[in-house]
């Protein structure tokens, strides 16, 4: 049996604008001031005339409360206020904790770069000794350090390619987990919060913060490790060689680090404010690439360039005072470094004249001297990269420790909380003094003291001006919001109380916007359904939506991959509402669902629901029967936009 006629209990809300006054039945359902409201149940019959046209909705993203903290001058990022800043300790922790079952290769990455330090470190010591050996004649000691050096070189240079392409691989999966740690908890996350996330900003936060963090591993962390190590190898020398000139060494590296300290903070700010311009940045190309119709037919390009410039030239002005930050900071290192290398030639010339070292001495403690502030400077440069990225995490972090919607609370996230699965949904739905108000509005009532009864078996549509709250009623429903005040029942059972996806399983819906995925027209139709599905249920659902026809003409048929230009947008509801019906529900709801079709194609799914609902209404009386019919018809009419018209 064809899947849009199977079905025996359901109900229908079917939504459309329509009647501006009050029925009786729904005399509170919207505040006074958003216009009325009528539900249509049944009886009712004459909301056709008056209808009147219709808005459609405006979605306008904010970009206000994301800008307006983030000042590329001060380098204060709006996310700063958000909670205590991220220390790299903590950062480096919850890294460490992403990576739990890969830890073996970060092991052998941590021991591969001990033992190449140690090996390159000792390359000074051996050097000298060959040179001074081979000026005093030793041949068998020259010969034997010559060995020496070349074994230390194999060592250090297999060891240092492991510890790179070890690293290198740990960094692959931390941004790997990193990527799906934040995606599960946005997937995971009451829809109130895409109402004020704008979603390139969390594209960015996915695809450039997690890459930008990628360093840490793979860079950072690896390059720090190796320089203390390396640092404090030829601290250790020089210590032994001399420790007044190791002093001199030591005030000049102390001061290398103070300054760092300074622009290791500064860099840090200016990381986290970029990011936070980026993501804006992102969110207004996305925005403007993909209504680039609505910006053409409008001739907006130009001020489209314009919001986009704005923003990126504050990024620009951010790079411009990193780089002045940079500037400034190679400039003192590259001061001191040369005066290490001044003091060292004269304090240990000095000390040359006054026979405290030799000059065997002398030349081991300027190369450790040379290698000493060459760590340093890797160093402190790793370190304010580190510093970057851990700029660029804290708002990954901060997104990746949102708790997960209450509605999914279990002991691990991707389980769903038990709820009631009743064996029979008989589609009995009820709204009892329910008033609601969105989350992001809350000053804002959208519905107030709602009572409503759809009775199983029976249509209803709900009519009234744009914006009175008819799509937040269908919300309510699927759970999406809950209600401010008031209760929801199905089947007499509260909503809460029932297993939400199982709950939304039996229901079908179909949107205002005919959206579909970025995949085959196969799975967009099968698209959430648990049950078995072979190609024929989808065929038999495409077919009672109308959408065979075009289906089958397309060059992969079932098998072509959704993109934009490839369907229209009443081909594109015809398929959301096969996806609707192959779900066989109990409950279906069409919220506006055929505003993109033609009339004809309009007719044919009005038939098709008519049809629906014979076999749902089976064994009924006649008298129940010719009810139902008139009040299908009025609702099939005021489903028919065009019939308006008439
Ligand atoms: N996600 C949201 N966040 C905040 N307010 C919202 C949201 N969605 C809708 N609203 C507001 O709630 C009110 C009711 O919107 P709703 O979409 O339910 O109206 P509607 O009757 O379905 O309108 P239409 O017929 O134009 O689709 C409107 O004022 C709208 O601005």
């Amino acid at each position: 049996m064809p899947p849009l006629v199977r079905s025996i209990r359901f109900s229908t809300l079917a939504f459309q604008l329509g009647a501006p006054r009050r029925s009786s039945s729904c005399s509170s359902l919207f505040p006074a001031k958003r216009g009325s409201c009528r539900t249509w149940n049944g009886g009712a019959r004459n909301a056709r005339g008056n209808c009147f046209g219709r808005l459609r909705k405006l979605c306008i993203v904010s970009i206000g409360s994301v800008s307006s903290g983030s000042d590329p001058f001060t380098l204060r990022s709006s996310s700063e206020t958000e909670g205590p800043a991220l220390t790299v300790v903590h950062a480096l922790r919850r890294m460490w904790e992403l990576i739990a079952d890969d830890r073996m290769v970060v092991y052998i990455a941590f021991v591969s770069l001990t033992v190449a330090a140690i090996s390159e470190i000792l390359i000074p010591t051996i050097l000298t000794a060959s040179v001074f050996s081979a000026q005093r004649g030793n041949t068998v000691a020259f010969y034997g350090y010559g060995r020496l050096l070349i074994i230390l070189c194999f060592i250090s240079g297999i060891c240092s390619g492991m510890r790179s392409g070890c690293f290198a691989l740990a960094n692959v999966t931390l941004v790997k987990h990193l990527r799906e740690r934040l995606y599960s908890t946005l997937i995971f996350q009451d829809i109130s919060f895409f109402d004020i996330e704008p979603v390139g900003g969390l594209t960015s936060r996915l695809g450039a913060d997690c890459q930008r963090m990628s360093q840490v591993l793979a860079n950072d962390l690896h390059l720090i490790l190796r320089n203390i190590l390396q640092g404090t190898g030829a601290l250790v020398n020089l210590l032994i060689l001399s420790w007044p000139l190791t002093l001199s060494t030591l005030l000049i590296c102390s001061i290398l680090a103070a300054i760092f300290l300074v622009y290791g903070r500064y860099q840090k700010n200016a990381a986290k404010v970029s990011q936070d311009l980026t993501a804006v940045a992102n969110q207004i190309a996305e925005d403007t690439l993909s209504q680039m119709r609505t910006v053409r037919v409008y001739g907006s390009e130009k001020v489209e360039i314009k919001r986009y410039r704005q923003w990126i030239e504050r990024l620009a002005s951010v790079g411009i005072l990193e780089s002045v930050a940079y500037g400034s900071w190679s400039m003192s290192f590259t001061m001191l470094y040369r005066l290490t290398q001044v003091l060292a030639v004269m304090l240990g010339g000095i000390s040359l004249l006054t026979g405290h070292v030799s000059s065997e001495q002398l030349t081991k403690y300027v190369l450790y001297c040379e290698w000493m502030i060459y760590a340093t400077w890797r160093l402190v440069d790793s370190l304010s990269s580190l510093m970057q990225s851990i700029g660029a995490s804290e708002r990954v972090f901060q997104l990746m420790n949102l708790s997960t919607r209450d509605q999914y609370l279990t002991k691990e996230y991707m389980q769903l909380h038990e709820g009631i699965k009743l064996p029979n949904l008989t589609g009995c739905i009820e709204f009892k003094d329910v008033s609601f108000c969105y989350p992001c509005r809350t000053m804002v009532p959208v519905l107030q003291d709602v009572n409503l009864l759809v009775q199983p078996g029976n249509v209803v549509a709900i009519v009234g001006p744009s914006g009175c709250g008819k799509s937040s009623l269908i919300n309510l429903l699927l759970r999406l919001y809950e209600p401010s005040h008031g209760l929801l029942y199905i089947d007499n059972i509260p909503v809460e109380k029932l297993d939400v996806r199982w709950l939304r399983s039996k229901i079908g819906y179909v949107g205002q916007g005919p959206y579909l995925f970025h995949m085959d027209i196969k799975s967009n139709i099968s698209y959430g359904c648990s049950r078995n599905i072979t190609q024929k249920g989808i065929q038999q659902a495409a077919k009672e939506a109308g959408a065979h026809e075009f289906i089958s003409s397309l060059p992969n048929g079932y098998e072509a991959i959704v993109h934009e230009g490839l369907l229209s947008d009443g081909q594109k509801q015809r398929i959301a509402i096969a996806r609707a019906t192959l779900r066989d529900p109990d409950i279906l709801i069409l919220d506006e669902a055929t505003s993109a079709l033609d009339m004809e194609s309009e007719h044919q799914i009005k038939v098709r629901i008519h049809e629906y609902l014979l076999i749902s209404l089976n064994g009924r009386t006649s008298k129940q029967m010719d009810l139902y019919y008139s009040a299908l018809e009025n609702l099939l009419q005021s489903l028919c936009r065009h019939s308006f018209k008439d």
